[in-house]
């Protein structure tokens, strides 16, 4: 991975949705060749934060910083290329080939679709299109159309076209939601590749047993950060209660950490 901003950094971060203050007061690092998982009940303000943390939605008061500078100071062409976002339920287009789609990624819709490029496309842009087809395990099915291919393996083109960008960080919101376990486990299993080569991710995840699986977990409960750090400091009944009110156990299985809801309507 080539050089690049090491640090995304949430600074007293207070964001709208609409109306609403969704974000309050949030401060929180991020860094590459880690995995940070952002949790919390619905409506906490998870999608609200990710979105202020690509400059999609300008802050109240606070700040993003990008390698120690405000976000705001980057250039569009800059933010970009430093960071990658998968949104929640994104739609790909769906009569696109699968390696047109993940060419995407690298501004690859100029050519595509007969717009004047803003720079030439190299053999580099084709071996990282293939790199990141290889790393998500979409080379197979490169020639069909996104329409004939499942939920699940949509996502990983989606995931594809994202890592073809070669960020320095991808946020990623929800990015399990509606996969089955395998694939679940599979996207996180990339995610986790990625890491280990430099990149830093930031995701939402609904999935406490996913979620614990990242080196961070940032719990958000009302806007406001409940408990940060490893997921077993996170991760605890007290916190869990707190935000979700909801009464869990926490155990570990085979060294894993594993969160179960101790709801007594289903015993
Ligand atoms: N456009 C809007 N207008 C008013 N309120 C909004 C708007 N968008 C979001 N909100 C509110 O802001 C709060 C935070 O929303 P956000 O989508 O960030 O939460 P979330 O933690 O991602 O939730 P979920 O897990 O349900 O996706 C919610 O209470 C939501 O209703």
């Amino acid at each position: 991975m080539t050089e690049g901003p090491d640090l995304l950094q949430a600074v007293d971060l207070h964001v709208r949705a609409g109306s609403h203050p969704a974000v309050r007061g949030v401060s929180a690092d991020f860094v590459r060749g880690q995995f940070t998982a952002v949790i919390g009940p619905n409506g906490a303000g998870k999608s609200t934060l990710l979105r202020a943390l690509l400059g999609l939605s300008a802050p109240e008061a606070g700040e993003v910083r990008l390698g120690g500078r405000p976000l705001r100071a980057w250039s569009r062409a800059q933010r970009s290329a430093a960071l990658a976002y998968l949104a929640q339920g994104e739609e790909l287009p769906p009569s696109g080939r699968v390696r047109d789609v993940v060419a995407l990624g690298r501004g690859a819709g100029e050519w595509r679709w007969g717009l004047i490029p803003a720079r030439p496309w190299t053999e580099a842009d084709e071996a990282a299109v293939d790199s990141a087809l290889d790393r998500t395990d979409t080379r197979r099915f490169e020639n069909r159309r996104v329409s004939e291919l499942s939920g699940g393996e949509r996502q990983r083109v989606s995931l594809a076209r994202a890592l073809a960008a070669h960020p320095r960080f991808l946020l990623l919101d929800e990015p399990t939601n509606h996969l089955d376990l395998a694939y679940a486990l599979d996207v996180i299993r990339y995610v986790r590749c990625e890491v280990a080569g430099g990149l830093g991710v930031v995701a939402v995840l609904h999935d406490l047993n996913l979620a614990a699986r990242a080196d961070r977990l940032v719990l958000l409960h009302g806007g406001r950060v409940l408990a940060a750090g490893p997921p077993e400091a996170v991760l605890t009944p007290e916190h869990l209660r707190e935000a979700y009110g909801v009464r869990v156990l926490v155990t570990r299985v085979a060294g894993r950490l594993l969160v179960v809801a101790d709801d007594p309507t289903f015993s």
